[in-house]
């Protein structure tokens, strides 16, 4: 199939990385979200990192113009009616997810493949709400998205090979490595990496160690490039607890339950870098 035109759901972290590097391939990109204030911010993001390279001398002037030019950023859903793929990426709750499934299924045209960058949450699920599961598809990329090779690659039941092809291949195009996965909760991505978090947010709870030695640890004996507890901060703290609310209830296992103190900061507002308090401060 060809796409030509892809819109973007959500314009927070997520959904302002895969803007750019849409745009950046030379789609034309809309990017939705209920209000101007994070469009401006997701702008923001995205010609911030053009302009560092073009400082790096990896970019001209013209290819970041060109790029932003691409993207239109819109608080009206109704772009969706001139989408060829639409990339969901809005806040990790199947209720909204659902909602807004619905309602793209509604405004968009037949041919259009609707994408989620969930997660952890079924795709299947998602797909059942709208009159064309076989046109839905999981398109899970990795924080943050200009850096991240990775993009896994989930169908649901009833996705068809002809949209996991144009997916692939898209993926390809972005200059990113599509890997494919199975539909269960968390997929393998986050099955692996949260409850890794979850551990080292127990360990704090616990008192084993601070939280400046518990990255430290992982940091300096594992070679992770950024310790747990500054991980979860970077994913977004609401988002760790979601992940681990899927997989609890997706897999039933009390292994993967989410740790108290994770809820109590979320309960708090205390989301991490976005709201600029999570483990750590940040100014
Ligand atoms: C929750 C989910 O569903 C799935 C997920 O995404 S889980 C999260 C997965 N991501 C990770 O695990 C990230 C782990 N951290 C890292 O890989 C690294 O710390 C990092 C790439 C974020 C930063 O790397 P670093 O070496 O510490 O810092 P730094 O030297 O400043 O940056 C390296 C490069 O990344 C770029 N970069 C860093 N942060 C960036 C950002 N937020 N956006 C865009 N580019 C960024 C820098 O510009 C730099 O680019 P060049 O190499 O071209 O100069
Ligand atoms: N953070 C990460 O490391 C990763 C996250 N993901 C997934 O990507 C998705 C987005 O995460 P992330 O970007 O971090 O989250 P953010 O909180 O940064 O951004 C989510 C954005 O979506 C907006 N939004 C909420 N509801 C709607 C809606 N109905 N229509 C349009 N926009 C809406 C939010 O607006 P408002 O703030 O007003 O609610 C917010 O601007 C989630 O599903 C998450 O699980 C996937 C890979 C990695």
């Amino acid at each position: 199939m060809n796409v030509r035109r892809i819109v973007v759901i959500g314009a927070g972290q997520m959904g302002s990385g895969i803007a750019q590097v849409c745009a950046a391939a030379g789609y034309m990109v809309n990017m939705q979200d209920l209000k101007q204030e994070q469009l401006d911010k997701g702008m923001a993001i995205i010609t911030k990192n053009l302009s560092r390279q073009v400082e790096k001398g990896r970019l001209t002037e013209e290819g970041k113009q060109a790029t932003l030019s691409r993207i239109t950023p819109t608080v009206d859903v109704s772009c969706a009616k001139e989408a060829d793929l639409i990339i969901e990426a809005a806040v990790e709750r199947m209720d909204i997810k659902k909602q807004i499934f619905k309602q793209l299924d509604e405004i968009a045209p037949q041919h259009a493949i609707l994408a989620t960058n969930t997660s952890s949450l079924p795709i299947t699920e998602i797909a059942a709400v709208t009159k064309r599961p076989e046109q839905v598809i999981g398109m899970h990329f990795m924080n943050p998205v200009p850096v991240m090779k990775l993009v896994e690659i989930i169908r649901g039941l009833a996705t068809t090979d002809a949209v996991y092809e144009t997916i692939e291949s898209i993926t390809k195009q972005i200059g990113k490595v599509p890997v494919e996965v199975n539909d269960f909760p968390g997929f393998v991505s986050n099955r692996i990496l949260l409850p890794m978090i979850n551990e080292a947010i127990y360990a704090l709870y616990e008192g084993v160690a601070t939280k400046e030695a518990i990255d430290d640890v992982m940091k300096l004996g594992m070679n992770h490039p950024m310790g747990p507890l500054t991980l979860a901060d970077f994913i977004g703290l609401d988002t760790c607890l979601y992940i681990m609310e899927v997989l609890h209830e997706g897999l039933g296992d009390s292994k993967y339950r989410p740790c108290p103190l994770l809820r109590k900061y979320v309960s708090a507002g205390w989301l991490g870098k976005k709201t600029g308090r999570g483990f750590y401060i940040y100014e």
